[in-house]
């Protein structure tokens, strides 16, 4: 059950860019929303609301903060759920130290990040921060299977107002490099659990002299769970790395490195390390040891271990050398000299690839310049997908967003379904052996042989998501009656497995020939065509291509993912509204302090409440609900028809604008409407008041943009200071209340 005092409506307190619309858009939400009776509350799920949750010993009682995290994964739990979920941080080492400093700095009096826990108090303190760091909401809120799709409003502006491409040639040097062995995908091994097999599973390591280490227990599982393992080679992630800068340099390209270190918090780290590693070879080799007292850790990235040698010259000289003997890195900011390897959470794969797909296979280099790129992505499970595509773009040139159609998502990441499950058992093996999983009736699963420093993971996925996943794919399918594709490798063990519930569910709701299976590759190539034509596909995917699709496509469909909807249909019967496909935009932040610009786009936002209240509606047969969430679509639609999207430019109208006319045409929509006359009457004087005053409160906005903005803090701002620069106009505060 839901609390007691659960609020109709929980909107998610987060990080960043959306942080910042909020505190321009939750105000004119609650007014609206207040009007019809329907309570709109908070949830602190920020990193810096996280990190102070979990330190209550350390913190003065005013500071102290309740665990919001855990109250929401208790609530997305029942059917009473009604969250609006926006885009937070899963942070990166960097990124956790850097929020716990800015926190320390405001006299919270936390302990410091451990690099290397010794003390009791400090181990313990490591396995709090650990549990902060990396995708550490998103698995605990997704109780539920994912439907993430463009509006068909949404599809149709951007056909008509497409966004530029950058030209795809044929000659093009831009290519994927992934492992051909050693890696998770060679390795991978997968059995689904059958009843006589149910039950705790202990994952241990049998030394090559017989003494046995358990690395994890305690985990049980049920009957039907499909369970994965599998391990990276570090020997062969050594040498492919190697190969690869060598080769990069070779052709005159950018090197490039794309992984997901935030949501693969434990191994991809540590494979960004390893690069890290490869790229200051002589570095490491010649200063080892100063670098281990200095505590660099290279899976905290190149800007980390650049800070802690600050003022050694030597030490710096010998990594610029480095630098400048590899290839030309692709840039993260070339003008601040940022590369790739900096930090491990600045280059995220879902948004990197696409955005340099868009570009036309091009990366920012060092110069400040563009320039073909070699994409690495160690591990060959899914960068098929991203070396299809660009085979693709190469041989056709680039997608033309006015007439191409649309791809849709069902993605399988209920119950930590696939890789988000696997944090607790992922492992760098300390000493070469067996890693060996061991069941209750004593059966091995699945064992590996393993050399120190392999990084070892297993992950699964249980019957009940699986199942409900195919459904849902059947339900989307036969609404769409369109392409619907299982992107499953049959050749691969952990598809082969979900093949094996997949094909028997289709055969019984007699609907297998709706649907094609096939390998990821081959699935890139047919959609694109597929797409090229107009026509509407769904990918339905394991978790990970549906992080990875879902910003793929509508980066190269409608120019960025912000505008999807993106629905979690909560197995307990509960609804999760995200906010778009992207994340939380560091960027827009860095724009809007410089400049008091905020290029946000809310369209996420709009669409989600839209979908939120008439959920409502739905399941408590709230009639005003109902209303409010219809007038919010109009105002969506008002929003693409009026080109009322922030703009990128400072002088230009930006977020806040964006949501006064959201405000102007939400109030207009409801005043319009003849199913309710108290709402209608209640909302006429505003719209009335939004409209007359427009003029004023547009010049009211454009007078803050131009000079720095003060939040008082970055992961932790003042609430104070927030709302006076995202608030700036005193006609619409008044208005709004
Ligand atoms: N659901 C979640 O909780 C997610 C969280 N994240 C987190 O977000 C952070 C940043 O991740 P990153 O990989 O940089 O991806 P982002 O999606 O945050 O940003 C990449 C780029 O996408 C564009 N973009 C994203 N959202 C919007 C929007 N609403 N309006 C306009 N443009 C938008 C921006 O392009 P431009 O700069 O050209 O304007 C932005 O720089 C990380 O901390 C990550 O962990 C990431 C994905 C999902
Ligand atoms: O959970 C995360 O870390 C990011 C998730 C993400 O990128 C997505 O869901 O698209
Ligand atoms: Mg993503």
């Amino acid at each position: 059950m839901a609390e007691p005092n659960t609020p109709d409506i929980v909107y998610t307190k987060v990080d960043e860019a959306p942080e910042l619309a909020s505190a321009s858009l939750l105000p004119i939400i609650r007014t609206f929303a207040a009007a019809a009776g329907v309570s709109v509350g908070t949830r602190d799920i920020s990193l810096a609301g996280r990190i102070i949750a979990a330190f209550p010993e350390a913190l003065t009682e005013a500071q102290r903060q309740s665990d919001d995290l855990a109250v929401l994964g208790e609530l997305v739990k029942t059917a009473e759920a009604n969250v609006i979920k926006l885009p937070n941080v899963s942070a990166s080492v960097p990124q956790l130290v850097a929020a716990v400093k800015e926190l320390q700095s405001q006299g919270y009096a936390l302990p410091d990040y451990p690099e290397a826990p010794a003390s009791e108090a400090e181990h313990q303190a490591r396995a709090r921060y650990d549990a902060i760091k990396g995708s550490a909401v998103n698995p605990v809120l997704r109780e539920g299977n994912s439907d993430r799709r463009a509006a068909v409003a949404v599809k149709k502006f951007a056909q008509s107002n497409p966004h530029s491409m950058g030209t795809w040639a044929s000659d093009s040097k831009t290519h994927v490099s992934s492992m051909s062995s050693g890696d998770f995908f060679s390795n991978e091994k997968s059995a689904t659990l059958s009843a006589a097999q149910a039950g705790a599973v202990s994952i241990e390591l049998v030394a090559a002299d017989g003494t046995t280490t358990v690395l994890k227990d305690g985990i049980t599982l049920p009957a039907g769970t499909v369970v994965d393992a599998t391990f990276m080679s570090a020997k062969a992630l050594d040498a492919f790395l190697a190969e690869q800068i060598a080769a990069t340099r070779a052709d005159g390209i950018l090197f490039s490195l794309h992984m997901k270190a935030t949501m693969m918090k434990v191994s991809d780290p540590i494979i960004f390390g390893h690069a890290v590693k490869e790229f200051l070879k002589p570095v490491f080799e010649q200063y080892g040891a100063e670098l281990e007292a200095a505590g660099v850790n290279p899976n905290s990235g190149i800007g980390d271990l650049m800070a802690r040698i600050k003022g050694k010259a030597e030490l710096e000289a010998a990594v610029k050398a480095a630098i400048e003997a590899g290839p030309p890195m692709y840039m993260v900011n070339s003008d601040r000299g940022i590369t790739n390897l900096h930090v491990p959470s600045d280059v995220i794969i879902d948004a990197s690839m696409p955005a340099l797909i868009r570009a036309g296979g091009k990366g920012w280099g060092p110069d400040g310049k563009e320039a073909d790129t070699n994409c690495v992505i160690p591990d060959n499970s899914y960068a098929p997908v991203y070396d299809e595509a660009i085979s693709y773009f190469k041989e056709t040139g680039a997608l033309d967003p006015a007439t191409a159609g649309t791809v849709q998502n069902i993605g399988l990441m209920a119950q930590k379904a696939e890789e988000y499950g696997s944090h607790p058992t992922t492992f760098e093996i300390p000493a070469a052996g067996t890693v060996r999983m061991v069941l209750e009736n004593g059966e091995v699963l699945h064992e590996h042989a393993v050399e120190a420093g392999d990084i070892w993971r297993s992950a699964t996925a249980r019957q009940a998501p699986i199942e409900d996943w195919v459904a849902l794919a059947i339900e989307r399918q036969a609404a769409e009656g369109c392409q619907a594709i299982f992107w499953l490798d049959e050749a691969r063990a952990h598809d082969a497995e979900l093949i094996r519930y997949v094909k028997p569910i289709l055969e019984a709701k007699g609907v297998a020939d709706k649907f094609l299976i096939l390998a990821p590759r081959e699935a890139t190539r047919l959609t694109f065509e597929t797409i090229r034509k107009g026509e509407t596909s769904i990918a339905i995917t394991g978790n990970v291509l549906r992080d990875y699709l879902t910003d793929l496509f509508p980066i190269l469909e409608l120019g960025t993912s912000a505008k999807m909807l993106s629905i979690v249909k909560l197995m307990q019967g509960g609804g999760l509204f995200e906010t778009g496909a992207g994340g939380s935009a560091p960027k827009h932040v860095q724009q809007l302090v410089e400049e008091n610009h905020l290029r946000w786009d809310s369209l996420g936002e709009f669409c989600a409440l839209g979908e939120s209240l008439k959920f409502l509606a739905a399941v408590k047969g709230n009639a005003k609900a109902k209303v409010l969430g219809e007038a919010v679509d109009i105002a969506t639609q008002g929003i693409l028809d009026s080109n009322r999207s922030p703009s990128r430019r400072v002088g230009q109208p930006d977020n806040r604008d964006s949501h006064f006319w959201f405000a102007l045409y939400w109030a207009e929509a409801l005043a319009a409407q003849t199913s309710d006359a108290e709402l209608a009457a209640h909302f006429a004087p505003v719209a009335k008041a939004l409209s007359e005053n427009a003029e004023k409160i547009v010049s009211e906005l454009a007078a803050a943009q131009g000079t720095p903005a003060d939040l008082g803090g970055y992961y932790h701002t003042d609430p104070v200071k927030t709302e006076a620069v995202m608030r700036p106009s005193a006609t619409l505060n008044a208005i709004i209340g």
